[in-house]
């Protein structure tokens, strides 16, 4: 089956391609990417004044399947991020069970199948169970499917077992991503420590909880070679820190979630826990220092951390709530009105920093046009502008602070293997599943 998207602005970094091209797709993979293609083809998508960009590429993401179904399933998931124009996902294993064996690795494997047409790629534990004593099986778990391993949701508190894993995953050439908060200096903060945080009379979490860590396992990855990604950062000393270690030429990369670059502690207006997250939203000046961190490409990747909650959870007080907010469905407008828009980012650097780079940090051929490679393309319009509304998202998780946040940039196709997983036009949105099984 042939696919031709017709005269679209082509953002490819692999070519640094930012031009008018047609995209001949053919049996799930790019054949052709020209200024005008006249080969006929099944399906023709109009692509005029829309950005066409490899498939989007989240390497943060949580399902909660398996053990925390009400607030997420695989499929849920999956649905929500071919909503969101992405292609590709990781999960982390933060799951009941967690995701620390070569079995529960394949089980998010064969799920996934079953349920989407979507990439989504397992991230292993650290360690068994994330009890941060005993170092999983990396080779094996590697071999078998995750593309890294992290303890996302805490760090590996004991710098000999944090610094045993690193040396375990340079050897193997697995990516360790780390959520850096140090658990003993957060104590019971739940939101930026600051002014705003006395005015709420809520405990504070200080910018230290993440910097210590990110400093420690700099030197970890220094020490050991292993290949260091940092998740979620939040601070301005966590972007002087990347600067500094890539400056040493150690193997460090990092991301930047939208919330962070878009929200600061003084969006905290009252006791909303759609609100809550780990790191918190932080001050105008780290805000500032992540956005100028992904301009000079200091922070390489924009990932969402994806965590959704169940509504009676988030209706807690903000003190109680669990931590986390969904991301899969408002990340690319985000993304556009706050840094394309306002010339932070390139279009062309947005499908680096939500694609291509992604792609280079897990190791994967994906992230590209070029020809030959498999046809996981995203098509957005940036010119679109709406409002954002919770109750159409598909994830389960309606936990944003964005509800009703007007927004430039919409997505409009998102094209897995050459299949359309999702579509939309004003009136109408369609998401594909899996095929179900036909009975004969
Ligand atoms: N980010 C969050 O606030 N929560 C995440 C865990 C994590 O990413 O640390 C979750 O699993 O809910
Ligand atoms: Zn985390
Ligand atoms: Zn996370």
């Amino acid at each position: 089956m042939r696919t031709i998207i017709r005269g679209g602005r082509v953002l490819d970094p692999a070519s640094s391609t930012d031009g008018i091209r047609d995209i001949l797709v053919e049996d799930g993979i790019i054949k052709e990417v020209a200024e005008h293609i006249s080969t006929d083809a099944e399906n023709v998508i109009e692509a005029e004044g829309l950005y066409v960009m490899p498939g989007l590429i989240d390497l943060h993401v949580h399902f909660r399947e398996p053990g925390f179904e009400h607030k997420e399933t695989i499929r849920t998931g999956a649905r929500a991020a071919a909503r969101g124009g992405f292609t590709t996902v990781c999960v982390m294993p933060n799951t009941k069970p967690v995701v620390d064996s070569v079995e529960m690795v394949k089980y998010v494997i064969d799920k996934a199948k079953e349920v989407t047409d979507i990439h989504v790629l397992p991230i292993a534990a650290i360690t068994a169970g994330q009890d941060g004593e005993f170092i999983t099986d990396f080779e094996n778990l590697y071999k078998n499917g995750a593309v890294a391993v992290s303890e996302d949701g805490k760090s590996v508190m004991n710098a000999r077992v944090a610094r045993q894993a690193m040396r375990l995953a340079a050897e193997v050439g697995i990516p360790v991503f780390a959520h850096c908060e140090d658990k003993n200096l957060v104590a019971r903060g739940v939101m930026n420590a600051g002014n705003r945080a006395k005015e709420l009379g809520l405990y504070g979490i200080m910018n230290a909880v993440e910097d210590v860590i990110v400093a420690r396992d700099i030197l970890l990855a220094k020490n050991t070679g292993a290949r260091l990604h940092l998740c979620h950062c939040s601070t301005v000393d966590s972007v002087k820190m990347t600067k500094l270690a890539k400056e040493e030429g150690i193997d460090v990369t990092a991301e930047v979630t939208p919330h962070h670059f878009t929200l600061t502690e003084d969006d905290i207006t009252g006791d909303d826990a759609n609100y809550k997250m780990n790191p918190p939203l932080r001050a105008k000046a780290d805000r500032e220092a992540l956005k100028e961190g992904l301009k000079e490409g200091v922070m390489d990747v924009i990932s969402t951390d994806h965590a959704p909650h169940h509504r009676t959870e988030k209706e807690r007080p903000f003190a109680e709530a669990p931590f986390g907010i969904t991301g899969l469905e408002t990340s690319v407008s985000l993304t556009i009105t706050e840094l394309v828009d306002k010339g932070v980012l390139t279009p062309l650097q947005m499908a680096e920093r939500m694609s291509y780079k992604p792609a280079q940090i897990i190791n994967s051929d994906k992230g590209t046009l070029l020809p030959g490679r498999a046809a996981d393309i995203t098509i957005i319009d940036p010119n679109e502008e709406y409002v954002i509304d919770s109750t159409l998202f598909a994830s389960m998780g309606k936990n944003t602070p964005f509800n009703g946040k007007t927004v430039k940039g919409r997505v409009r196709y998102t094209m897995s293997d050459g299949k359309v997983v999702y579509s939309y036009r004003p009136g109408c949105e369609i998401i594909v599943d899996k095929d179900v099984p036909k009975l004969i």
